[in-house]
């Protein structure tokens, strides 16, 4: 296969239930490493589309197509042990250890045993369950957050390369869910994977995905990244789901180099010598949301050297001559706001 062939192709999938079309004429494409959110309210069609990938699901019409393969070629287990697959309920063995709950997949598999000791203790202590403490313990010993750890760790043992999630925080009290999430988008396994996640959380979509299919009535309204769904909506269907939440989700989507157009230049600031001993500096890469989190910290701390609260905007990589730019909440919030104005405008 070709290096940048798509992982997975779902090709015009459909699916009732008696008279009832709850998926319908839905495709997309993805490439190696990418994660796709399935988001819409609730019935729409999101957990029978992304069952459909791994044949827990049979469609009525249309094909999925994983790494130029049918799926339906293959043995439907056979398939499901190249593919993660965590769930709300996690579904963790209750008889069987963390440990052992972890290694279910790799053990069918047929991995030799250090292998798959090996690579339960790393993922366990890299989804912050000290194997020492946790390895011997049963699932009903653990919390919710932890129980939904070792469902990701049991997912990613075997290495798959695609990884499914459905609404996979789902069960968490809003403030673990927030640290859960933190952790899962920095978790350097997932990058290298292509992923599908199922969530009807707007924030969570926005923070987790490179694109967006936003489903109504098994319908897609909108496939593209958030950015284009922010500013420019398909329909008034999705227009209006984001409506409610519109502002964050823009300061959680721009970045710092989408609205200093005419920041940066190419003389020295008056500020540089505070800039070499500054703290707070972002990348242009931040987004606008990243800023304000700093300039809040930045306000708190009493050694500010400058009158205001201010972080710094690095040059970009490529333009190391450039004076790094000071922004205070007044500059930040006109920059982005000229910037939303222009977006929406164009
Ligand atoms: N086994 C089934 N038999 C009959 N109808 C079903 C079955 N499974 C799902 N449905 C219906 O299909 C529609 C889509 O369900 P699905 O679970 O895919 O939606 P969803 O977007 O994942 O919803 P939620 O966000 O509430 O989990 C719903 O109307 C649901 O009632």
């Amino acid at each position: 296969m070709p290096p940048d062939a798509p992982v997975i192709e779902a090709r015009h999938l459909t699916r009732h239930y008696g008279s009832q079309a709850v998926v319908q004429d839905v495709s997309f494409t993805l490439q190696a490493g990418e994660t796709l959110v399935l988001l819409g309210p609730s019935g729409c069609g999101k957990t029978t589309l992304l069952r459909m990938l791994n044949r827990l699901i049979e469609p009525d019409a249309g094909t999925v197509v994983i790494n130029g393969q049918d799926v339906r070629q293959q043995r439907p287990e056979q398939l499901r042990r190249g593919i993660g697959y965590v769930i709300q309920q996690v579904g963790l063995l209750p008889h069987y250890t963390v440990a052992e709950n972890v290694a279910v997949v790799p053990q069918l598999l047929g991995h030799p045993p250090a292998q798959v000791a090996a690579r339960t203790e790393e993922l366990l202590r890299r989804l912050h369950l000290p194997p020492e403490r946790y390895a011997r313990q049963y699932p009903h010993q653990l919390s919710g957050g932890q129980q939904q750890r070792v469902g990701l760790a049991r997912a990613l043992a075997a290495d798959p390369p695609i990884i499914l999630l459905d609404e996979p925080f789902g069960a968490l009290d809003p403030i673990t869910r927030v640290s859960i999430r933190r952790e899962f988008r920095e978790l350097p396994e997932l990058r290298r994977k292509t992923v599908v996640l199922v969530t009807h959380d707007v924030t969570e979509a926005f923070e987790l995905a490179d694109r967006i299919l936003l489903l109504n009535a098994g319908q897609t309204q909108q496939l593209g990244t958030p950015h284009e769904l922010l500013f420019r909506p398909a329909n008034d269907f999705v227009r209006q789901f984001f409506e409610d939440e519109r502002l964050g989700l823009q300061l959680r989507t721009l970045r710092l180099a989408d609205v200093l157009t005419a920041g940066f230049s190419a003389s020295q600031s008056d500020d540089s010598s505070i800039y070499q001993s500054a703290t707070n500096i972002l990348t242009p890469n931040a987004t606008i949301q990243a800023a304000l989190e700093l300039l809040s910290q930045a306000s708190t701390t009493a050694a500010q050297p400058l009158p205001e609260p201010t972080v710094w905007v690095s040059a970009p990589a490529n333009r190391p001559d450039l004076a790094p730019v000071p922004l205070t909440y007044a500059t930040l919030m006109a920059a982005f706001g000229r910037a939303v104005q222009q977006l929406s405008a164009a």
